[in-house]
């Protein structure tokens, strides 16, 4: 069994619990009462490198991370160094996340928050959306064709931005059949958990103009945002160096400043 279908194996068996809890149209009322979703893509779209700054407390490649007492706390930090968006691991098995640290998040920062999980269903859609997200993740190895197309509209329907992860050039080929108009390439290899940058530079010529391309995962100063701007990416996603290194509010504003260079501006 692939990591992918381990943790995803492990999601629905805790999903399952959840659903039996709070069933669907239970959880859509908690949904409606939520403010209406925040749209990123105009900031992604805008001029200069946009930093998803991530909540991230462990992860299946490294084990703990950093021990998070306030996940909003670290947030506000993010937010403070011009993070464009927050993104919150849920997944708690392998990445020690969860639901109340997105609501935590969400309570606390003006700027859009992303759940990123391994999202199979759209009851966990609407968890997002109840928990204030304003985008999901959908990872195109996870999930058959047709399941990413209704995925992707239901986000939509819903308020949710999806952001589509790809690992390679078939898959990449998947999300822009599916509609997808904001794809993250993800640096590390689902298999091997190995990290390397290249993958982005390799695929962002396939992804066409308009669609916004994110590059996730690798980032480990702002030497790896220049090279992956230079590469197409518009906007980055950044993880481990935020929760591992000293002071997450000027790492990230370090991470801006490198993606604002006038030599980098994009695309359209
Ligand atoms: O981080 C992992 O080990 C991992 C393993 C299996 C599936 C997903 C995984 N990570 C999720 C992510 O995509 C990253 O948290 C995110 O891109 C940030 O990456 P990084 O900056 O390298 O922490």
């Amino acid at each position: 069994m692939s990591v992918l279908d381990e943790i995803i194996a492990g999601v629905q068996e805790d999903l399952e619990a959840r659903m039996t809890a709070l069933p669907l149209d239970d959880l859509k009322q908690v949904a409606a009462r939520q403010d209406p979703a925040l749209d990123p893509m105009p900031t992604f779209r805008a001029d200069g490198v946009s930093v998803i700054a991530e909540v991230k407390r462990a992860s299946p490649s490294k084990g703990a991370l950093a021990e998070i007492k306030d996940p909003a706390a670290l947030a506000v930090d993010y937010a403070a160094g011009g993070a464009a968006a927050i993104s919150v691991l849920t997944e708690q098995r392998r990445f020690s996340g969860s639901l109340d640290d997105l609501r935590a998040v969400r309570a606390r920062v003006a700027c859009p928050v992303l759940r990123k999980d391994f999202i199979t269903t759209s009851y966990q859609l609407w968890e997002a959306r109840a928990a204030g997200a304003d985008m999901a993740l959908l990872i195109v190895a996870a999930l058959e064709q047709t399941v990413l197309v209704s995925l992707i509209e239901r986000a939509r329907s819903i308020g949710l931005t999806p952001l589509v992860e790809v690992h390679d050039e078939e898959e990449v080929e998947r999300a822009i059949d599916a509609g997808a108009a904001l794809v993250g390439v993800n640096a590390r290899n689902l298999k091997t958990l190995e990290v390397d940058r290249t993958t982005f530079s390799r695929l962002a010529p396939r992804i066409p103009d308009g669609v916004v391309k994110v590059a996730e995962s690798g980032v480990r100063d702002t030497k790896d945002v220049i090279e992956y701007a230079r590469a197409g990416a518009e906007v980055v996603l950044v993880g481990e160096t935020l929760v591992t290194g000293g002071n997450p509010r000027s790492t990230v504003a370090d991470l801006v400043a490198a993606g604002s260079h006038p030599a980098l501006q994009h695309r359209g």
